[in-house]
């Protein structure tokens, strides 16, 4: 592992206490159209656990189980709150880190997913005079490690139903919905955000039936966003006659608030009303083969980084765009590609 200083683990960020919700919400959403009402309804569901999200919990809990496997010291940075990226990429320059590889908690293409955190890295790197070089670990959502600890928790969650209705029980399989707009150009090609879901999904589904759907749907409600949504696909699979369903949060690699709020609590309650026999399975978490997984991405050759015409920001609409964000990139990269 000689190549990397050390492991840097990227994630989305969450509260910790109820005064921190609104600040962490505000941070999530600056600049992305999600009304107010959303807003609020959204802090009510954070509040109801205390005004704790599990993530960062969670994130400590992967670097934990992370030490045993990886000879490099591990620091954490978030995108929306504390550690942030930036104290974290000051922190890693005063140790003296030169290049670190980083680990980020999302699995898929898209804008939000990939894009984003890469634009976090640079924004937090150029903050700090002498931040280390950072190398993104590639994708890993159809890695084995990834794939073992969502078939391993898949098969556990159906163990739970009983036992009459296991073997036909459907598998629904369920992400973060995004807005159409940015699925359409997600990954080198475009579409690439489905399309890496439905391939996960059908490694973890094996033989069974299956579905994909999406959840935790926001932003304003003009903009189509992808569905169906996973509570009105469960009232679909109940008049189909569906004797029971299995959730899985493919999605997602940790039991964070978009999990037990939005499946735990949401989608469970539409189940029980509908008489729906149903689970979730548990995300990968700190899986050993998750675990183990990460340690293997450190050992392989360096990855190539993602093209600059790759999951662009999406478009605001009435803002300006601001100097040297992706779409100016491309621009200028198709400009170029015009002149040759
Ligand atoms: C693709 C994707 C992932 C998966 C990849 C990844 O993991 O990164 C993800 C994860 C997460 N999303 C999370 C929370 C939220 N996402 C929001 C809003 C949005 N998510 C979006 C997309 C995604 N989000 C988008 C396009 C928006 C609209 C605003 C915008 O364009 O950015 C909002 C605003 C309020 C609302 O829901 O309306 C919140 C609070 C948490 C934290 C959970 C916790 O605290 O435990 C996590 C891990
Ligand atoms: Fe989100």
């Amino acid at each position: 592992m000689g190549r990397y200083d050390a492991l840097l683990v990227v994630s989305f960020g969450g509260p910790e206490k109820p005064e921190d919700v609104m600040p962490f919400l505000e941070n999530v959403v600056r600049g992305r159209g999600v009304p107010r009402e959303r807003l609020l309804e959204v802090e009510a569901h954070y509040q109801g656990f205390g005004g704790v999200s599990p993530i960062n919990g969670q994130c400590r809990d992967l670097i934990e189980a992370l030490r045993p496997h990886v000879d490099l010291p591990i620091y954490w940075g978030n995108r929306n709150w504390h550690p942030f990226l930036a104290d974290t990429m000051r922190e890693m320059a005063a140790d003296g880190v030169r290049r670190a590889a980083a680990f980020i908690t999302a699995a898929y293409s898209s804008y939000s997913s990939c894009r984003q955190y890469l634009d976090d890295i640079a924004r937090a790197r150029a903050e700090v005079p002498g931040a280390p070089e950072v190398v993104r670990l590639r994708h890993y959502f159809d890695h084995p490690g990834f794939v073992a600890a969502m078939t391993d928790h898949t098969r556990e969650a159906l163990d739970r139903l009983p036992p009459e209705l296991r073997a036909d029980a459907r598998l629904v399989f369920t992400a973060h919905s995004i807005p159409v707009s940015m699925a359409a150009s997600s990954g080198p090609s475009g579409g690439a955000y489905e399309a890496q879901l439905r391939a996960t999904a059908s490694l973890v589904a094996g033989d069974r039936p299956w579905d994909l759907v999406w959840q935790s749907r926001s932003g304003p409600p003009q903009v189509p966003w992808l569905e169906p949504d996973v509570c009105d696909h469960l009232e679909a699979l109940a008049a189909a006659g569906a004797p029971a369903v299995v959730l899985v949060p493919i999605g997602f690699v940790s039991d964070h608030m978009e999990v037990v709020y939005d499946l735990d609590t949401e989608a469970a309650a539409k189940a029980r009303e509908l008489g729906l026999p149903m689970t979730r399975a548990a995300t990968a978490g700190t899986h050993p083969r998750f675990v183990s997984m990460v340690a293997e991405l450190l050992a392989e050759p360096e990855p190539a980084a993602c093209g600059a015409s790759c999951c662009p920001a999406p478009r605001r609409p009435g803002r300006p765009e601001p100097a040297g964000s992706t779409q100016a990139a491309q621009a200028a990269q198709s400009a170029q590609a015009v002149q040759e």
